[in-house]
C-alpha cells in the first residue's frame, strides 16, 4: 500500500463534516491500508480520511511512546469508522498536541481525560470503549478532523 499526499492548512477537505461509511467494502479497506501506510511513514499516532483528501468517517489511533508522552502505551493501530462520542469526563487535562495537518505546529489543548465512544471496525462490527490519558487525547483529536475541527480552532 503507497502513501497518500497529506492535505494542509487552507485545503477545504480539512473544513468539512465527513460523510458516514454505508458500505464495508475492498475500497474501503484499500484506503485504512494507505491511512496506516501514510500514518507510519509520518511517525505520526493518529491520522483521519480527511486529512488525505478522503471525506468518509474513518480514522486510525496508533498511541506509542514519543518524546512528548515517554508513557503513551504502545497499541496495535485500531481503525475507527463512523465514531460517536457517548460521553465525556468534565475532568480536562492540558496537553501538547501536534497536527500532520499543520506542520512545525505545538499547540497545548485542554481534553476530556476519559470518554465513552462507540465506532464500527473496518468489518462493521460496532465497538464501544472506554478511553482514558493519551489514547483519548488522540480520539478527540481525529474526531475533530471528522467534523472539520483541527488544532487552529481549538485554541485559545
Ligand atoms: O494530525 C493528526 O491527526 C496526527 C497527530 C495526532 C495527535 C498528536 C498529538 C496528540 C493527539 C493527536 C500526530 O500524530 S502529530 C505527531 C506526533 O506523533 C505527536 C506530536 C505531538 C505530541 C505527541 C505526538
Ligand atoms: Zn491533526
Amino acid at each position: 500500500a503507497l502513501t497518500l499526499p497529506i492535505a494542509t492548512t487552507g485545503e477545504p477537505i480539512l473544513t468539512r463534516v465527513a460523510k458516514p461509511v454505508t458500505e464495508f467494502n475492498q475500497q474501503l479497506v484499500q484506503l485504512t491500508q494507505q491511512m496506516l501506510s501514510t500514518l507510519l511513514a509520518a511517525k505520526g499516532v493518529g491520522i483521519a480520511a480527511p486529512q488525505v483528501h478522503s471525506n468518509m468517517a474513518v480514522f486510525i489511533m496508533a498511541s506509542h511512546p514519543n518524546e512528548r508522552y515517554p508513557d503513551a502505551p504502545k497499541m496495535d493501530p485500531i481503525v475507527v469508522i463512523n465514531p460517536s462520542i457517548i460521553e465525556q469526563s468534565s475532568q480536562q487535562v492540558i496537553g501538547e498536541e501536534g497536527c500532520l495537518s499543520i506542520p512545525n505546529t505545538r499547540i497545548n489543548i485542554a481534553r476530556a481525560d476519559q470518554i465513552t465512544v462507540k465506532y464500527q471496525t473496518r468489518y462493521g462490527q460496532w465497538q464501544q470503549q472506554t478511553l482514558r490519558g493519551f489514547v483519548a487525547r488522540i480520539f478527540l483529536h481525529e474526531y475533530d478532523h471528522l467534523q472539520g475541527i483541527t488544532l487552529l480552532e481549538r485554541e485559545q
